[in-house]
């Protein structure tokens, strides 16, 4: 059996990568939260801010449940948990970085992903394609609002915007000093509009949208099961969303934002009708777990 692993990132949103294409290396009862969480281990494990598991659809069991008629569609899904070994519904640097996994490994060839190819996901099928730039894009779906919310950190109230990207998002437009935010633990939320725990984003809305873009912005994020990362590319499409629907009404949300994240640039094409990732994907190296380490 191998135990053979890929890391990699989009915009330093790092994964523990496992390809099983047959799902007989990590099955579900191998691959448990406690096993994700040594993984994630920044000092004894590998490292990560989750672990995406590259499997193909017949071979999870909870599948034909999320994805109904597209399971045929989707001969891949993206098992992806978060470093607290939670599942979330959707991780869209983490599905970039997937697609660029089955690249790299020799299962799919990128020259016939221009158009995007299906991918399950516990948040549904999302389309995934390569730019012709070696960029990455994501059809991630229309952001959809679902109320008013407040974050809080070290006792200063945010208040926010609930979106859902197929996960739960509190975006916080704001004017503070995000620099000076204590992100080291999770930022107070409203459990009841957020039953299931939630993602909060800090956002600047900069000046002067770089040309093409209709709004700039700048972020940190608190991820849910995570902490603080370094991206979130659900989170940067849930920003862009909020950061436009501030100036418009809600049937009127459309344009097209620059997301700067502490690990780079995302660009997020908004509309109505859907919301268009798009951004880098990197593997850095690849190994075997060791016997000892697995057996320790
Ligand atoms: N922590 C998130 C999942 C990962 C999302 C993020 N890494 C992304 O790129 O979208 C949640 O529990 O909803």
């Amino acid at each position: 059996m191998s135990d053979r692993f890929l890391l990699g990132h989009g915009t330093e949103n790092d994964f523990v990568v496992l390809p099983d294409p047959d799902g007989d290396r990590w099955p579900e009862d191998r691959l448990d939260a406690a096993l994700v969480q040594r993984l994630c281990e920044r000092r004894a494990g590998l490292g990560g801010d989750g672990v995406l598991r590259v499997v193909r659809s017949r071979h999870v069991p909870d599948a034909a449940a999320v994805l109904g008629d597209a399971l045929d569609a989707c001969e891949w899904f993206m098992d992806h948990r978060n470093a607290d070994g939670s599942h979330a519904e959707m991780c869209g640097n983490g599905i970039r970085l997937f697609l660029h996994a089955l690249v790299t490994e020799g299962l799919l060839d990128r020259a016939a992903c221009a158009d995007g190819v299906l991918v399950g996901t516990r948040g549904g099928p999302r389309r995934v394609g390569a730019g012709a730039d070696g960029t990455y894009w994501v059809d991630m779906g229309p952001a959809r609002p679902f109320g008013r919310g407040e974050a809080t950190v070290g006792g200063q109230a945010f208040p926010g915007q609930a979106v859902s990207m197929g996960n739960p998002h509190l975006v916080c437009l704001t004017d503070a000093d995000l620099d000076a935010l204590d992100l080291g633990r999770q930022p107070g939320f409203d459990t009841g509009l957020f039953p299931e725990g939630v993602n909060v984003e800090f956002v600047r809305v900069l000046a002067s949208p770089a040309e093409g873009a209709d709004a700039h912005v700048r972020l940190r994020v608190h991820e849910r099961g995570v902490g603080e990362t370094r991206s979130c590319g659900t989170g940067a499409c849930a920003t862009a969303y909020a950061a436009l629907a501030a100036g418009a009404d809600d049937a009127a949300v459309r344009g097209t934002v620059v997301v700067d994240v502490p690990g780079g640039r995302l660009t997020v094409d908004v509309s109505p009708e859907t919301t268009v990732l798009r951004g880098p994907a990197v593997v850095v190296a690849s190994g075997e777990l060791t016997r000892e380490w697995l057996g320790a």
